[in-house]
């Protein structure tokens, strides 16, 4: 059982304990003497308190600010559930226990919820403080193309670092596809530049939306793609490139306007990162001719 779930158990078994404690020292009111708008005002605030929890189990990992706020929570339930509770029961004059067990948690239920929100703060700021010096590095390393929101090669060249060290270590195959648009640049003279960015996006987006997640699509520049597939061989990336190469001509918008040329390369156990990029860059410009565009112009 997760923690979280074992949280949610020792919290139903506290509301449940105090509960048949106040069924035991108590007596029933007659009807009569029940005020319903207590109930009704003390109701809401006890469902309030019972949702701070779960949201806070829902929203957070398991963790020290979020047993703080869990903590505070419960307390200040069970002094809620208690107050809802005496709506109905009668104590005893003289006897102390009820009260005290009713009044006693919400106080330190909130010191504890103002902590762990305190706690909360403080992580929302580390996040912030790190989500901002990632973005500068992005920034500063124009690592995101403007036009279609993919990486560039920068980027491909620093996860390449990390993933052809794994391959070299002989822990999983790497195999990397990369696309060139035939004739892009006749296209854009028959078409216009502005016609030409809504092909790359489009390709860009048609791209990742066939790709699987752990696959990473960069635009290598112009009208080049290329796509990491980590842990894949050959054959399934051979797969994939054709499976796409069919489905593009499916599309009217873009299949019947652009033609792509696909490629598909291994990397080997001695490529470095330049030597891999190089020879995807050969067999990119291999068989370079006038392409499907030639005819238009
Ligand atoms: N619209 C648009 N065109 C671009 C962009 N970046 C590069 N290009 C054009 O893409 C073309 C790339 O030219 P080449 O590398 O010769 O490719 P190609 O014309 O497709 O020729 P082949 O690959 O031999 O078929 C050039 O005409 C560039 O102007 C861009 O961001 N937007």
């Amino acid at each position: 059982m997760s923690r979280h779930k074992l949280k949610l158990l020792l919290t139903f078994l506290i509301l449940l304990a105090l509960g048949a404690l106040a069924r035991h020292m108590g007596e029933l009111k007659p009807w009569a003497l029940i005020d319903w708008l207590d109930v009704v005002g003390e109701g809401c605030v006890l469902l309030v308190s019972l949702a701070w929890v779960l949201m806070v189990l829902k929203s957070r990992p398991h963790g020290r600010v979020t047993l703080l706020l869990f903590s505070g929570g419960l307390m200040f339930c069970c002094s809620s559930w208690l107050d809802w509770l005496d709506e109905f029961l009668h104590y005893p004059e003289g006897s102390h226990l009820m009260s005290w067990t009713e009044s006693l948690p919400a106080p330190f239920g909130l010191a504890m919820l103002t902590w762990g929100l305190w706690g909360w703060h403080r992580e929302q700021l580390a996040i912030s403080a790190q989500l901002k010096s990632r973005e500068h590095f992005f920034r500063e390393h124009q690592l995101v193309d403007p036009l279609t929101r993919l990486y560039t090669q920068p980027y491909l060249q620093l996860v390449l670092e990390r993933e052809l060290g794994l391959h070299q270590q002989g822990a999983k195959p790497l195999t990397l596809l990369a696309w060139d648009i035939r004739g892009f640049g006749r296209f854009n003279l028959r078409h216009g530049e502005l016609a030409g960015d809504k092909a790359l996006k489009g390709l860009a987006e048609f791209l990742l939306a066939g790709l699987r997640p752990q696959d990473l699509l960069c635009r290598l520049g112009g009208d080049r793609f290329v796509a990491l597939l980590p842990g894949t061989g050959a054959g399934e990336a051979r797969a994939l490139g054709q499976a796409l190469s069919r489905q593009l001509q499916e599309r009217p918008w873009l299949g019947n306007r652009v033609s792509l040329k696909t490629e598909l390369l291994q990397a080997g156990t001695a490529d470095s990162v330049d030597t891999l990029l190089a020879r995807l860059q050969v067999q990119l410009d291999k068989d370079k001719g006038p392409g499907p565009f030639a005819r238009e112009a």
